[in-house]
């Protein structure tokens, strides 16, 4: 029941400045705010320009332009909007000086989020949590010294969380850091079944340097997430249910995915980094079930040698398709990746885009199959509109997401079994996942719409999801009159 009298919490949120994360945690923040939350939501400014670059211009967009909830405080939510610098100059190239930015959230960042939560902490309702994305190293620091609720939010399946948080398990066993890393399966991660090294997280298959910046920010991210009052999951507990129990036993941990888009939330908030093209005129063109959608997410960089035959391998197939390539896909300033006269070849049978909508496009009946670099997200969106998957992981967790996919729920294939790929398996691979009269492609479509009958029902009333979050909110209200004494 709830008590009137209660102070409403107020929760601080730190969204990590790429695409993959701001879009989970926009949607955590409705989520929250929908569920009596005043919620101070926090992006970069570059982040801000990007998406407020990228609307297309209308009153609403010029509505949202300063201000990215306004449509959504309009319809009653409580989210206030401000921008923080990320320590780099407007015009800074992000993605091609990568390492370079990643020094700076992991050295600089903190003390403008540190500077900016003194300032906000004492206004009406008072902050008193503070959910910042689970890479952020500085999480803990700034909980401790405003005495705020710790919630951190992890954005990847908790399979990858679970191998983060047992690096020294990994280390002490030699799969990880040592000169010459062992081959032999893992089977000493609590609630995580053997599984191969290969399907480690790229950068615990590093054996060369394992200083980067990234494995900087990774060893001590996941110390302090350790510190963390709550870890609240962008998965779901039917998935990962062993996983999650072991990790419960650690800290509380909630699966609350998939944290999605609404009707509402795709309306009223931007979250686009890059202009949307619109696909939906061309996919009315199709026959149902006949269209292969590719996309390689926001971040991960492919070379030009792979979109290559990716590109002979898709006009071999003779399929149709829809091809997201950004501009930033290939890491350099070559913007004519593409073979020559490509363009011209796929007239009619192919539209090739910057960056779209990617849930109105994949939730359209002409799309049969999703060539994918396996990110979460896409993973989640592709589950949820009942689309198999090829594989094509690049970096990062997206290959142990790859493992989930294809060789634990065998909704997926692997676009190729080795590298380098070739026009031929590429082919070949798409024919196998398209073809849905054959077993295989039959075989990863009923398990899809297995699946995604667990998702559907998971944001039910009653499903899991829905329950751990309401637990999650009690558990927070709890902490928060513990800390208010
Ligand atoms: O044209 C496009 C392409 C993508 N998207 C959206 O962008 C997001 C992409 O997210 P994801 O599929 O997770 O890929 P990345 O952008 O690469 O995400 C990063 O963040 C993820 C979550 O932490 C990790 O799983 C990935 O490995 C990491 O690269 C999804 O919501 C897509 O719907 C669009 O809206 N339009």
């Amino acid at each position: 029941m709830e008590n009137n009298d209660e102070q409403k919490p107020r929760a601080i949120m730190f969204a990590y400045p790429l695409q993959g994360h701001v879009i989970p945690f926009v949607h955590l923040a409705l989520k929250l705010a929908s569920n009596g939350f005043t919620i101070t939501f926090v992006n970069t400014l570059s982040i801000h320009h990007h998406i407020t670059k990228s609307q297309p211009t209308t009153a609403d967009a010029d509505n949202n332009n300063n201000d990215i909830f306004a449509g959504a405080r309009n319809s009653g939510l409580d989210i206030r909007y401000m921008t923080i610098s990320d320590g780099f100059p407007p015009k800074f190239d992000r993605s091609l000086n990568h390492d370079q930015f990643m020094e700076g959230l992991l050295h600089v960042f903190s003390s403008h989020v540190d500077e900016l939560v003194g300032k906000v902490l004492h206004s009406d309702p008072p902050v008193t949590c503070l959910i910042s994305d689970t890479f952020f190293v500085w999480s803990s620091m700034i909980a401790d010294k405003y005495n705020l609720v710790n919630v951190s939010f992890w954005t990847e399946p908790v399979l990858v969380l679970t191998l983060y948080y047992h690096l020294d398990l990994l280390r002490k066993n030699g799969h990880f850091a040592s000169q010459d890393n062992r081959k032999d399966p893992i089977d000493y991660i609590p609630g995580v079944r053997a599984f191969e090294p290969k399907d480690l997280m790229s950068y615990l298959q590093a054996t060369d340097n394992i200083s980067t910046v990234v494995h900087r920010i990774i060893y001590k991210a996941f110390e302090d997430v350790k510190r963390a009052d709550f870890i609240v999951c962008n998965t779901i507990q039917e998935l990962e249910s062993e996983t999650i129990s072991a990790l419960q036993q650690k800290q509380p941990i909630y699966a609350i995915g998939p944290v999605f888009p609404t009707g509402l939330a795709t309306t009223i908030v931007p979250t686009s980094l890059w202009s949307e093209s619109d696909c939906t005129q061309w996919l009315h063109t199709r026959p149902n079930g006949s269209v292969l959608y590719i996309s390689f997410g926001s971040y991960a960089h492919v070379s030009k040698q792979e979109i290559v035959e990716i590109a002979y391998g898709v006009l071999l197939s003779g399929v149709s398709f829809i091809w997201v390539l950004r501009p930033d896909v290939v890491k350099s300033d070559e913007t004519d990746f593409l073979p020559v006269g490509f363009e011209d070849e796929i007239k009619g049978k192919g539209l090739i885009v910057p960056w779209c909508h990617q849930m109105a496009v994949i939730s359209h009946p002409a799309i049969e199959g999703f060539l994918t670099h396996c990110g979460w997200n896409s993973i989640l969106e592709s589950i949820w509109c009942g689309v198999p998957l090829l594989c094509f992981p690049l970096l990062t967790d997206q290959f142990t997401n790859r493992k989930l996919v294809v060789d634990d729920w065998r909704i997926g294939l692997n676009l190729c079994d080795q590298k380098p790929i070739t026009r031929q398996e590429v082919a070949s691979k798409i024919n196998l996942l398209m073809i849905t009269e054959d077993q295989l492609g039959d075989e990863l479509w009923k398990n899809v719409k297995e699946l995604q009958g667990i998702l559907k029902n998971t944001l039910t009333a009653d499903g899991s999801s829905e329950k751990n979050f309401n637990q999650f909110i009690n558990d927070v209200k709890i902490k928060l009159q513990g800390k208010l004494g």
